[in-house]
């Protein structure tokens, strides 16, 4: 616990008006009842994981904390609002929506980062009915996509594997700047190594890392292109009067090499100009896109000769990124090739160098690569990823679940829709080997679980499915992030590093079997034997009886 000042949100379009107008509408009802400053509390939670998975990254909050420590409405924003609503509205109304803020907003959370399951409370928002039913549409926007997205680079994390350097390119592909923005975020958050986004680099002091383009390459028609042709060695001792030839001079070499020459005989002139120049440009990070024209046949030979000619000046070339075709047959046959090279010129470590592949990748073109077998070291992973293109939402909800102490509960016929009702509190329970075993819900007056002490867990809504548990280990999740003007009871936002370690922390923590692509087994979620007691008399209290005639 500590506190810094909370300054607004990244983006500045989120401000009190960034909510639908049906907020602004019940506030004028709330208000005109006399009801504004009742309190309620709500809760913000999802109910189905998304990507066919059992699990959720939860991200998004910092954003929402944000919001709601600078949340006024300016005398334009009122303005606007009382056009917006009938002329029937009294004027004493924009006089009160003046003066409110969140001071009296109490927020409990989910450590942002935390892996997440279905019906939790992620978020516990208590406060004015008016004020917090305002932020109902804010929220959910700020929660839906950042988790949606954290958690599909979580699953290409998954499925690419621990070692690979894993690159987020999606920019140019994202729904808008805002979505641009919020990939970059929140795919590093949810494991990824580094961003080509420049802006998000700045922002938020995620990695950048970056290739070139296939306009790069075909820009150059011929090495004659090159003007200035010389290259100092690394340690400044040699002066190399014409790099191109030196470059010219290895691929000859190259050609003679029975393991190689067979496999191309002349490249093309203008990609090995287009190499050698970068290579000037670069010689200490030298990396070449080497599938413009011929990746057999030109690339790879072409970026080998500048790789051996920079070599030879001390320089040692990072290696090559693939964009087409059949990334794990290339990515085998490039590696042979190095191998190859090191071997014929005993040159260490040249078998080790780097390679990138992109097109179009996603988790099953992954998971495929995978099971082909492929020397590819890192992924560059753009419109899949960012666009989240294998499901569009997850559908975070906001209800209302309690009003001056009074329970309430929302019924639907599709029984995954019913709210549960009630303050609450939530724990993670723990097993033997440190796994979460099952997360429960209680009422906000229970006595917490305890560690060594057998609970029932109650499915609930379905009657027959219950369990006893004895944790190992409990954790609280629901800690508290905003309470008003006590400012010294929340919780500190972690930096963005922080909140990646967690979440792979998280993911690393959880049972193999939660976690599998295919069929994976769901993580059960609880309520205690009252709060389930209570539920279901509420249900039945609310329910009309039906009448059959
Ligand atoms: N070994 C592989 N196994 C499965 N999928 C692969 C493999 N290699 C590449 N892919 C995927 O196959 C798709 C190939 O794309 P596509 O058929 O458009 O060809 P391309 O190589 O992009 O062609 P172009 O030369 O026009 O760029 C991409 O989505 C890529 O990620
Ligand atoms: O394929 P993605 O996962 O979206 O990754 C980013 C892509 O963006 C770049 O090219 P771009 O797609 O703009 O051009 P291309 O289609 O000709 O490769 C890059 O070469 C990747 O292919
Ligand atoms: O740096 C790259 O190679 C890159 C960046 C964005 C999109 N595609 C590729
Ligand atoms: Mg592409």
């Amino acid at each position: 616990m500590g506190r810094g000042p909370i300054h607004g949100p990244t983006n500045p379009m989120v401000t009190p008006l960034l909510t639908d107008l049906y907020q602004f509408t019940m506030a004028y009802a709330y208000w005109k009842a006399s009801k504004h400053n009742e309190r309620a509390v709500f809760d913000l939670y999802y109910r189905k994981n998304p990507f066919g998975g059992e699990y959720t990254i939860f991200a998004g909050l910092e954003e929402c904390i944000r919001l709601i420590a600078n949340f006024t409405l300016q005398d334009d924003d009122i303005s606007f609002i009382r056009e917006s609503l009938p002329s029937s509205c009294e004027d004493a109304f924009f006089d009160y929506l003046k003066g409110i803020d969140c001071s009296d907003v109490e927020i409990y959370a989910i450590p942002e980062g935390s892996v997440i399951f279905p019906k939790v409370p992620l978020m516990r928002v208590e406060g004015p009915v008016a004020v917090v039913q305002l932020l109902e549409t804010p929220f959910v926007n700020l929660i839906n996509y950042a988790s949606l997205v954290a958690t599909n680079a979580a699953r290409h994390r998954f499925v690419a594997g621990k070692s690979k350097l894993l690159l987020e390119f999606g920019l140019r592909r994202a729904q808008g700047p805002d979505g641009g923005i919020g990939a970059s975020k929140y795919c590093y958050m949810g494991g990824f190594d580094a961003t080509s986004n420049v802006a998000a680099g700045r922002l938020f002091g995620i990695p950048l890392r970056g290739t070139h383009s296939h306009a790069f390459v075909s820009s150059f028609t011929s090495p004659d292109e090159i003007s200035e042709k010389s290259l100092n060695s690394l340690d400044g001792s040699t002066l190399c009067k014409d790099f191109v030839n030196q470059v010219q001079t290895w691929l000859q070499k190259l050609k003679r090499l029975r393991e190689l020459g067979e496999l191309f005989g002349e490249t093309n002139q203008s990609e090995l100009a287009a190499f050698a120049s970068y290579a000037l440009a670069f010689p200490n990070s030298f990396l070449a896109l080497v599938d413009t024209y011929d990746v057999i046949r030109s690339g790879l030979p072409n970026f080998c000769a500048v790789a051996l000619a920079l070599n030879d000046l001390g320089y040692k070339a990072m290696g090559i990124r693939l964009d087409s075709g059949d990334l794990a047959y290339q990515s085998c046959e490039a590696r042979k090739f190095f191998n190859v090279i090191e071997k014929e010129f005993c040159i260490a470590e040249f078998g080790k160098m780097s390679i990138t592949a992109s097109n179009d990748l996603n988790e099953e073109t992954l998971d495929a690569l995978k099971k082909q077998g492929h020397e590819v070291d890192s992924f560059g992973i753009g419109t899949h990823l960012v666009t989240c293109y294998a499901q569009p939402a997850l559908g975070v909800v906001f209800k209302l679940v309690e009003i001056n102490n009074q329970p309430r509960i929302k019924l639907s016929e599709d029984v995954t829709k019913v709210s549960i009702p009630c303050k609450k509190r939530c724990y993670r329970l723990y097993g033997k080997e440190d796994y979460p075993l099952v997360d429960i819900i209680t009422g906000e007056n229970e006595p917490p679980p305890k560690a060594g002490e057998r609970i029932l867990c109650r499915h609930p809504f379905t009657e027959s499915k219950r369990a006893y548990v004895v944790p190992q280990r409990v954790e609280e999740l629901l800690k508290c992030y905003w309470r008003g003007s006590a400012d010294n009871e929340r919780e500190e936002l972690p930096p963005l590093k922080e909140i990646r370690k967690r979440c792979i922390s998280q993911l690393e923590q959880m049972r193999p079997d939660h976690m599998r692509r295919l069929n994976p087994t769901p993580y059960k979620v609880s309520v205690s034997a009252k709060l389930y007691d209570f539920i279901h008399f509420l249900w039945l209290n609310e329910a009309p009886v039906g009448e059959l005639q």
